[in-house]
């Protein structure tokens, strides 16, 4: 690891960053500042899955196109053609790229990150949100309008970013068991075609009454939590089904999960936990449990399905280990992850 004066950038041909020893050439730098990396990317691929969201793709590409290539020297398009095509361009082309654009809803950059987690030079990652709940994007402040979002990825600024390893598999946002699950699991295919993310809560609301608690543990760095719940989370980022997490304190930069023990399916408090601002303590006696570490071990009493970002194909056990800044992404130039 070779650390450079800030100064000094301008005379450097190579930078190293400190954090997974990402290469950017000098003429990257446009500008540098104590907490903000301003980069021009010389070579990008840009990930499009037109299967995601309910947006019209050749419309979005109209305008986010001509808004990447103006900065970015070398773009290659590459549209997926199938689930688990976007892990694999991104294994096959991460290591020859400086920066990897990902159109697509949470499922496509779940897919993007599982295939760029485990390169030795990983590429800077920024997202354009076009699925239906873009969480993964809103937990980077990007905006929500494409054209806007376009014009941050080349305005914008390089932030470290955590990722979830679990059982060996890259989460960027949650890891979740119980309701988050099922309510992935119930969506049904013709409503989130019509209705996107309006889907997510009819779901929720199906599944609910159908929920029964289960036996689990949960063990968050080193410390033991058991009993019964609906649901067991592990929040990297802030974002779930479009709504904003409740609670303070956090952030996908802070090399630690938050994890969300809720005990019962009471209607009203999930109603609390999705929409007001409360803050939890640790070892809080309410129907929240909340702690936060970044080494996790979750079992239930018999094995469950379990969502990674959207995502369901993994079971209980899960171990999880943060990986601290194992990325880097693009946010506004004004924000931060928290
Ligand atoms: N060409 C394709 N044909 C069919 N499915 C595809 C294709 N390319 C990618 N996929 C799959 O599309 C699925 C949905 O994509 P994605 O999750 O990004 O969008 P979304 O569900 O609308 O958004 P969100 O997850 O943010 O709610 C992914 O699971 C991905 O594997």
């Amino acid at each position: 690891m070779i650390k450079v004066p800030k100064q000094q950038f301008a005379k450097c041909d190579v930078i190293y960053t400190e954090q997974v020893g990402y290469r950017l050439g000098k003429e990257n730098f446009l500008n540098l500042r104590s907490d903000r990396v301003v980069a021009r990317f010389k070579h990008a691929i840009f990930i499009y899955n037109a299967n995601a969201g309910q947006k019209d793709i050749s419309r979005t590409l109209r305008i986010c196109v001509p808004i990447l290539s103006s900065a970015i020297d070398e773009l290659l398009l590459l549209k997926t053609d199938r689930p688990g095509h976007a892990q694999l361009l991104c294994s096959e082309y991460g290591e020859h790229t400086d920066l990897v654009v990902i159109l697509g809803g949470d499922g496509t950059v779940h897919e993007c990150v599982n295939g760029l987690a485990s390169l030795a030079k990983r590429p800077a990652i920024a997202i354009l949100p076009g699925g239906t709940c873009n969480d993964i994007s809103r937990t980077l402040n990007m905006p929500q309008d494409i054209r806007q979002a376009a014009e941050t990825v080349v305005s914008g600024k390089l932030v470290p970013l955590d990722a979830m390893d679990i059982n060996g598999h890259c989460a960027l946002n949650f890891w979740g068991v119980g309701l988050v699950t099922e309510v992935s699991n119930n969506i049904k295919d013709s409503e989130k075609a019509l209705l996107g993310k309006v889907s997510y809560y009819l779901s929720a609301i199906r599944t609910m009454r159908e929920m029964e608690p289960f036996s689990y543990t949960v063990q968050c760095d080193g410390k033991l939590y058991e009993g019964e719940a609906v649901m067991v989370l592990a929040a990297n980022g802030r974002y779930i089904g479009t709504n904003e997490l409740p609670f303070r304190n956090i952030h996908a930069d802070d090399g630690k999960a938050n994890v969300f023990i809720i005990k019962n399916t009471n209607l009203a408090l999930m109603k609390e936990v999705f929409t007001l601002d409360i803050t939890l303590e640790e070892d809080s006696a309410s129907e929240v449990l909340h702690c936060s570490g970044s080494e996790i071990v979750i079992q239930t009493e018999s094995k469950m399905e379990a969502d990674m970002d959207g995502e369901v194909y993994l079971e209980t056990p899960a171990h999880i280990r943060v990986l601290k800044h194992h990325f880097f992404a693009i946010v506004p130039s004004s924000g931060s992850l928290g």
